[in-house]
């Protein structure tokens, strides 16, 4: 871990105000800390030299004074910190969803989700401990040691060289640390993500894993990885507490190595005893920030190694095609349709696309007029979801996309597109917040408009789901992931509407609404594809668009 990781700076512009406000409590901190001394030192020696305690009543006051304004520099520090953890950590996990959401499904579908949930969850939760104990004492190391160093080798230099020789050992101990320690805390950060994941397939699995008779072997498997993450934790608290004490061992016999040297020029007369006093009390505050930092480095570790992990997912979006994006919002907003979003026809022409370096598209063409609902069928595993994901550009394709003879790039594609997937994607809150998922403004009127219109006229908006949208039928979910899409379709007044087998759970009867709502959507001038294998559904569209199998292409 390297002391301070730049990008913290750049991706997170918290963290800037950060420094600036810590740098200047920083100062304050360190002139405190030279007050205190030298108050300190007058006081005794005033008092072994025999001055009344009337006329030292004064310095007492000023002595107060210093350790009032410490503390509030101190409390204000951490004050800062703990705001600044706060800050980044939220600017971090907008950053990191913006990303997700530009990566896009194609990228979400190939990663864990309970990894990057750890990551956004515990993993930049740990930051806390970097900003409000690591960095401050950073802060502080950067600025009070230096200082320090001058003002005592103003009053005494051999303490000041002494100081110089001996304080860069600590961090050079802490490097060599470090590295040995690095393997140790990555394998604790991947042990934390493997029980987050363990944990979430055995939780999301266990009906299907008691049917086949497999669950009594999960509390074994969880207990094996819980362990495991106990073992590596364990590790890194042993080797925090190891390199704790030998860096507190290290500081302690520098300060005693200067005490001892204090002392021999006091027995010589070399020294004023007002001058050794004050260097003496001086000593342990150099190394304390930098004993501190060395102390909260394997705690803040986890952080770090969360944010690299945030920072690789951000880059990656950066460079993804469309270039970075400014903020989370920036990317959230690109979700609702420009007022010039084109309209027309969608026109696929030479597409070839595929996963893995394996072709499921060749050279393939569509024309899907607006107006008209579009039906796509073909075998099971012909390509027709890919056709989808093709137009919805969350997956790799060459050849062109273009709607009303514009090509659908970047934001412009995805505000233009409303789609329903082939499973409901569900989330735990009311049905209303299912239905308006991603339009957080819809109106109540909307949201009930949207169930009417996916025949669940008769469900209660505010009825709460569970995890994953858990309390409703097959049907219903799949019914209600139809509203969702009507009512993104009807707000942003997006032209193109697809549907992945949205009936496929249905009975005759709400197919047949499910169809009408389709025409209604054609009949508002846009294109609505429909991949199905239901033929009720397939004979009601306009035209019927047939995906076959590359195989079975090429033997014709
Ligand atoms: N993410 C993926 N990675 C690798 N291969 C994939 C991926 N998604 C789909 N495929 C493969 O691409 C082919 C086409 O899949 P696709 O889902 O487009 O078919 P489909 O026609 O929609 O099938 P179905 O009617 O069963 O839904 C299949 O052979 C499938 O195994």
């Amino acid at each position: 871990m390297k002391p301070l990781d730049p990008r913290l700076l750049s991706h997170a512009a918290s963290a800037r105000s950060f420094f600036v406000l810590g740098a200047a409590l920083g100062v304050v901190q360190t002139a405190s800390v030279i007050g205190f001394a030298w108050l300190v030192t007058h006081l005794i020696v005033s008092a072994i030299a025999g001055e009344r305690v009337n006329e030292l009543l004064p310095w007492f006051g000023a002595l107060l004074a210093v350790i009032v304004v410490r503390s509030a520099a101190t409390w204000g520090m951490e004050a800062v910190s703990a705001r600044a953890a706060a800050k980044v950590k939220s600017e971090l996990r907008s950053k990191l969803l913006a990303s997700i959401a530009r990566l896009g499904p194609a990228w979400l579908a190939s990663t864990s989700s309970s990894r990057l949930t750890t990551l956004a969850g515990p993993g930049l939760g740990a930051l806390d401990t970097y900003f409000s104990k690591y960095l401050p004492q950073l802060i502080l190391t950067a600025i009070a040691a230096p200082v320090l160093i001058v003002v005592m080798a103003i009053w005494d230099l051999p303490s000041a060289i002494t100081v110089i020789i001996t304080l860069p050992l600590i961090p050079v101990f802490m490097i060599l640390i470090g590295w040995a320690t690095q393997k140790v805390q990555q394998r604790q950060w991947s042990a934390l993500s493997t029980l987050a994941t363990g944990f979430l397939e055995v939780v999301e699995g266990l009906s299907t894993l008691k049917i086949f008779g497999r669950a009594e072997r999960q509390p074994a498997r969880i207990r094996q990885v819980t362990d495991d993450y106990r073992v590596a934790t364990m590790k890194v608290l042993r080797l925090s507490f190891m390199s704790g004490f030998a860096l507190e061992l290290l500081a302690s016999l520098s300060v005693a190595l200067i005490a001892v040297t204090i002392g021999i020029q006091l027995i010589n007369r070399e020294m004023s005893l007002e001058v050794g006093l004050f260097v003496l009390l001086l000593a342990p505050e150099v190394y304390l920030p930098l004993r501190q930092v060395g102390a909260q480095f394997h705690a803040a570790a986890d952080g770090v190694a969360a944010s690299e992990d945030v920072f690789a997912v951000i880059e990656e979006a950066d460079a993804a095609p469309g270039g970075p994006q400014v903020g989370a919002r920036g990317a959230f907003d690109a979700g609702r349709a420009r007022p010039d979003s084109p309209r027309g026809d969608l026109v696929l022409s030479g597409v070839t696309a595929g996963y893995e370096g394996r072709s499921v598209l060749r050279d393939h063409s569509l024309v899907a007029a607006a107006g008209h609902v579009t039906a796509i069928v073909g075998p099971s595993g012909a390509g027709k979801s890919t056709l989808l994901a093709v137009v919805r550009g969350t997956v790799d394709a060459v050849g062109s996309v273009t709607v009303g003879g514009e090509r659908l790039t970047g934001d412009a594609r995805r505000a233009a597109i409303a789609w329903m997937g082939q499973s409901p994607s569900l989330i735990e809150g009311s049905i209303a917040e299912n239905v308006a998922l991603g339009q957080p403004d819809a109106s109540p009127d909307e949201v009930r408009a949207a169930l009417t219109h996916a025949g669940l006229a008769f469900l209660d908006a505010d009825r709460m789901l569970g995890v994953a949208g858990t309390g409703l039928s097959g049907g219903q979910s799949q019914r209600l992931a139809l509203a969702r899409t009507l009512l993104r379709a009807r707000r942003l007044d997006c032209p193109v509407v697809l549907f992945d087998e949205p009936s496929s759970a249905l009975d005759a009867e709400t197919e047949r609404r499910i169809a009408a709502a389709f025409r209604t959507l054609a009949d508002e001038g846009r294109v609505v594809l429909v991949v199905s294998h239901r033929t009720a559904l397939v004979a009601s569209a306009d035209c019927v668009h047939t995906v076959e199998r590359l195989e079975a292409v090429a033997s014709a």
